[in-house]
């Protein structure tokens, strides 16, 4: 279990479904907040575009590379957690804070126990013809440009 924990997690920091954060206000009555070293009127909106900070050579070694034993003891992400409330801030696929998806523990779940089916009832070996792409693009979430086929053989 780990090592699936470690996969997923992996999965939402290399490929996040979503690469920004929906549009937030400063919320302060008539006071600016400091957002990196700018002063933030009330009333202005902010967008995160977190993909980046996934992206970042500066937080993650070698940030390309799908690499889910990161997230193992003694890795760059061990000490992350999902939410971006535990440990050092370096990724945040359901936002974080007040306005975090409040689906993120069900989403997480759901991408757990399905690999975790997939992988226990079936080997999966490439197509051939076809070998996976993790080329993405932009539909309303982010999903792979050339969607994966694969030869799926029962255990
Ligand atoms: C892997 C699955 C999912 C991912 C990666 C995801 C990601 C996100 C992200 C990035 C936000 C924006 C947070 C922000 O603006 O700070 C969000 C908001 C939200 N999500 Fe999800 N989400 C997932 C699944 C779901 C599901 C299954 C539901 C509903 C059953 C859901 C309901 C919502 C709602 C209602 C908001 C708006 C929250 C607010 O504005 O206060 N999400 N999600």
């Amino acid at each position: 279990m780990p090592y699936l924990t470690a996969v997923v997690k992996e999965t939402f920091r290399r490929h996040p479904p979503s690469h920004f954060l929906l549009s937030h206000a400063v919320a302060a009555e008539g006071a600016a907040v400091e957002l990196g070293g700018y002063g933030v009127p009330a009333g202005v909106h902010v967008e995160f575009y977190t993909a980046w900070v996934t992206e970042d050579p500066a937080m993650w070694k070698e940030p390309g590379e799908f690499r889910p034993e990161r997230f193992l003891e003694g890795g760059d992400g061990a000490d992350v957690d999902l939410t971006g409330t535990r440990g050092v801030l370096k990724m945040m696929p359901f936002g974080a804070g007040r306005r975090i998806c409040p689906a993120w523990s069900l989403g997480v779940l759901h991408v757990k126990l399905l690999l975790a089916r997939m992988v226990h009832g079936f080997r999966w070996l490439p197509d051939p013809t076809s070998p996976p792409d993790p080329t993405e693009t932009f539909a309303f979430t982010v999903v792979m440009k050339n969607p994966l086929k694969a030869v799926i053989l029962p255990r």
